[in-house]
């Protein structure tokens, strides 16, 4: 029988939640849908749904911005109605949690003690009955997702590139030796493409259409064959619906400002890095992980401009939960999660 031992991913894209014994038990879009700013009319997935296309009395939020909770209340509102399975047969029943839960908690490492603490409180202050919240580092968890033995003394650099946030990591020992939060991700590269569709074809689209461009069209580096996509939007001049044909090199001149942030700060902390580290990176390479890396040739960008090698996930978007289940599932893994109070989280 499952244990009521869970993990939670608050991402600003998707929420994953992980329960011992039982694996991955949920992954859906970190989105709600309120009507007349209250009331819950529906989450996830269903909420995507209605994204950019509900009337204005209905309002679809997303609660984690830049990886912070941006919005307590909704969150935590979510939260709730996933675990008391109040939406009935839309959740998986092992979601009801009756009490006396435990959660695990990944939280970015780069961010204030005060948002550090909201991740806590959001499950502390809910009508959830907990007996033991722990938090967990975020780089931490992705790692051993990974697959990387992060206890040990040899460093290991990982990237997680997900909706709002790139996460660059350096880890040894089980903690962070480096880390830095760049506010830049799939979500910037879609709000790129929306404006570069809108210069070049005067075509107004929304973010769904970004992002399905990106899906077709995207390549970390600029590929000499002609690949094309045709979207829908609103003629800026006419007002009225219209078509176009965009190309991959469009895409790419659009991303590319965002690409070149993220190599930098790559660049950034492998300049940082301690001699002996740089040494294990030397030899293991990248770890990356987080869905955006499901972009074409991401890999092989990061490649050239570091001269390392790379290593992909088959699910990067899971790695982070998949931590967490591993810290939960193997008492070797305790110390890395935290009270908030502990002092070697600070
Ligand atoms: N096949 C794909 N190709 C390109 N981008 C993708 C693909 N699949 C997902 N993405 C992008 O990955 C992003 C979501 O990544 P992920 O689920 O790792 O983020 P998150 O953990 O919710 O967010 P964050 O880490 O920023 O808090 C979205 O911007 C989405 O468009």
């Amino acid at each position: 029988m499952s244990e009521k031992i869970y993990g939670i991913d608050m991402g600003t894209n998707s929420i994953k939640i992980y329960q011992k014994a039982a694996g991955v038990i949920l992954h859906q879009k970190n989105m709600i849908a309120m009507v007349k700013k209250k009331e819950p009319l529906a989450l996830g997935d269903e909420a995507y749904s209605m994204y950019e296309k509900a009337p204005k009395n209905i309002e679809v939020k997303q609660p984690i911005v830049n990886g912070v909770i941006a919005d307590f209340t909704a969150m935590q509102t979510m939260i709730q109605l996933y675990f008391k399975g109040m939406h009935g047969k839309k959740f998986a029943e092992g979601l009801a949690a009756g009490g006396n839960a435990e959660f695990y908690i990944a939280v970015p490492s780069d961010i204030t003690e005060v948002e550090k603490r909201a991740f806590f409180d959001l499950i502390a202050s809910s009508s959830l009955k907990t007996k033991k919240i722990r938090i967990v580092e975020k780089p931490i968890a992705d790692a051993l997702g990974a697959g990387l033995d992060v206890m040990d003394a040899t460093g290991r650099l990982i990237v997680n590139i997900g909706a709002d946030t790139t996460e660059i990591s350096l880890i040894s020992l089980g903690g962070i030796v480096q880390s830095r939060l760049l506010k830049i991700g799939g979500t910037k590269f879609d709000e790129a493409i929306q404006q570069t569709v809108k210069k070049k074809h005067n075509l107004v689209i929304g973010m769904k259409s970004a992002e399905r461009l990106k899906m077709q069209l995207a390549s970390g580096i600029k590929e000499e064959e002609e690949i094309t996509y045709d979207v829908m939007g609103r003629n800026l001049i006419t007002g009225l619906p219209n078509r176009v044909t965009v190309t991959n090199h469009l895409i790419f001149e659009a991303m590319s400002e965002s690409l070149s942030s993220i190599i930098d700060a790559i660049k950034f902390i492998l300049e940082k890095t301690p001699p002996e580290l740089s040494m294990d990176i030397m030899h293991d390479g990248i770890c990356m992980t987080g869905a955006s890396t499901h972009i074409k040739n991401l890999d092989l960008l990061i490649q050239q401009e570091t001269g390392l090698s790379i290593m992909k996930m088959e699910e990067p978007e899971l790695t982070v939960v998949k931590g967490l289940g591993m810290i939960m599932e193997n008492p070797d893994y305790e110390r890395l999660a935290h009270n908030l109070q502990d002092s070697d989280f600070h």
